[in-house]
């Protein structure tokens, strides 16, 4: 299997990162414009391969759509295939298969979509035929799967033909990503109201809009990881705003726990070392992905780490619990869960001569959080492509920050 080998080097040069666009405003705005005739011009589209396939399979004139591993695509244009004028069929890789969709294909049927598994019930591969009849203007919802199931319906409910209320029961995971949709709806001129549980939008037409995508905050959470374990670090990541539509924006509150200071400039945001926390504790309900990056630097840097929030891990690109106990166990930092849904990090790392070997599972966000380790220890990374998902140019950055 191919690696990337990164040697112990404690130090990073005074460099400036030009990160990768968000995805999930990519395919966001993507589908925004699809139902909208593509009368916008959007600007920065991500090259992470979750955006790019999205791209390709709004252009395509066939009948099956393989989104790979990209669950916003999946989820997003599940919702999207209901306008088509031809059955579409949706499928993936294999842990795409999966991954939950039922609650999703429940709530496109109460609308009057007809959709047959072609696999086990309740994943992918799916097939969706056009809406013929909107048979409801109303769904219920579970929200403490995916939001991205709310996120598709949201997009495609000003186009149906009596809009749609969407109410959402029980606890709402990553609601940021909820909120981002509704803000960039916004911004095509959609407008939508959100009252204690429903979300009520009426039938209209996305207006044309000259959207920016922003860089990525959850790849911009590697670099603070980066200056948070490093010995010298002051990193500028450019592209970012201080008024961002992605919830992963946390991840400054939480690092200037951890050891980073942000400030904030016209095009960018500049990166130092402050001292940092004994202990820290944080409930990742609002931003899942951020929970990687948080639970090695803890681990790193022996902080006391008490993390709620994580129960939407188990369904992502694997089943990211089990890899990140996995992994972190070869540095001696211990994942457990000390009561239900609460998980500590608790660490006796010390760095060792050996190289050690990380598995990334299919799953880019391992690659790229266990990286930063390599400021303490030489360590070699399996499978290092896994980073085309979100963040392509992810090795090329390494390797142009790092210090000889
Ligand atoms: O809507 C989005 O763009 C996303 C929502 C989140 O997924 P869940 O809603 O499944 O937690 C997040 O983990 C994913 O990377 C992107
Ligand atoms: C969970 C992720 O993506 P998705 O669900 O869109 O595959 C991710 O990028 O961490």
């Amino acid at each position: 299997m191919e690696y990337y080998l990164l040697k112990h080097r404690p130090n990073l040069k005074n460099a400036e990162v030009q990160l990768e666009a968000s995805k999930s405003e990519s395919n966001r705005a993507l589908i925004i414009n699809a139902l909208s005739g593509n009368k916008s011009v959007l600007y920065n589209l991500s090259n992470a391969r979750d955006t790019q396939t999205m791209l390709r399979l709004l252009k395509s004139d066939d009948e099956v759509l393989d989104v790979l591993d990209a669950g916003t695509t999946m989820r997003f244009l599940t919702a999207y295939s209901i306008f088509g004028d031809k059955p579409i069929l949706l499928t993936g890789t294999e842990r795409m298969q999966q991954r939950p969709i039922k609650i999703l294909v429940d709530a496109l049927k109460k609308i009057g979509a007809k959709i047959k598994y072609k696999g086990e019930e309740g994943y992918p591969p799916h097939k969706v035929k056009p809406l013929q009849e909107q048979k409801s203007e109303t769904v219920k919802i579970q929200g403490d799967v995916s939001s991205q199931y709310i996120s598709a319906l949201l997009m495609i409910a000003p186009s149906l033909p009596q809009g749609l209320n969407i109410h959402l029961k029980g606890k709402i995971g990553s609601r940021p990503y909820i909120q981002m949709t509704l803000d960039m709806m916004k911004l095509f001129g959609v407008k939508a109201t959100w009252t204690n549980n429903t979300i009520e939008i009426p039938k209209q037409d996305y207006k044309e809009y000259p959207y920016v995508v922003e860089s990525d905050w959850s790849g911009a959470s590697y670099w603070y990881s980066f200056v948070a374990l490093a010995d010298e670090a002051k990193l500028k990541l450019l592209g970012l705003r201080q008024k961002s539509l992605q919830g992963d924006i946390a991840i400054v509150r939480i690092m200037n726990q951890l050891g980073v200071m942000s400030t904030f400039e016209d095009d960018g945001v500049v990166l130092q070392k402050i001292p940092h926390s004994k202990s820290f504790e944080f409930d990742f309900t609002d931003c899942p992905d951020l929970a990687q990056t948080v639970a090695v630097v803890c681990g790193i840097k022996g902080i006391h780490c008490r993390m709620t929030g994580l129960e939407s891990l188990k369904i992502k690109e694997t089943d990211r619990i089990k890899a990140l106990k996995k992994e972190l166990k070869k540095f001696k930092v211990k994942l457990k869960e000390v009561e239900p849904g609460v998980w500590e990090i608790k660490s006796k790392f010390e760095p060792t001569k050996e190289v050690i070997e990380v598995e990334t599972y299919e799953d880019h966000r391992m690659a790229m959080a266990f990286a930063p380790i390599s400021t303490h220890q030489s360590i070699k990374i399996l499978d290092p492509s896994v980073v085309n998902k979100s963040y392509p140019s992810f090795w090329e950055h390494v390797e142009m920050v790092r210090d000889e």
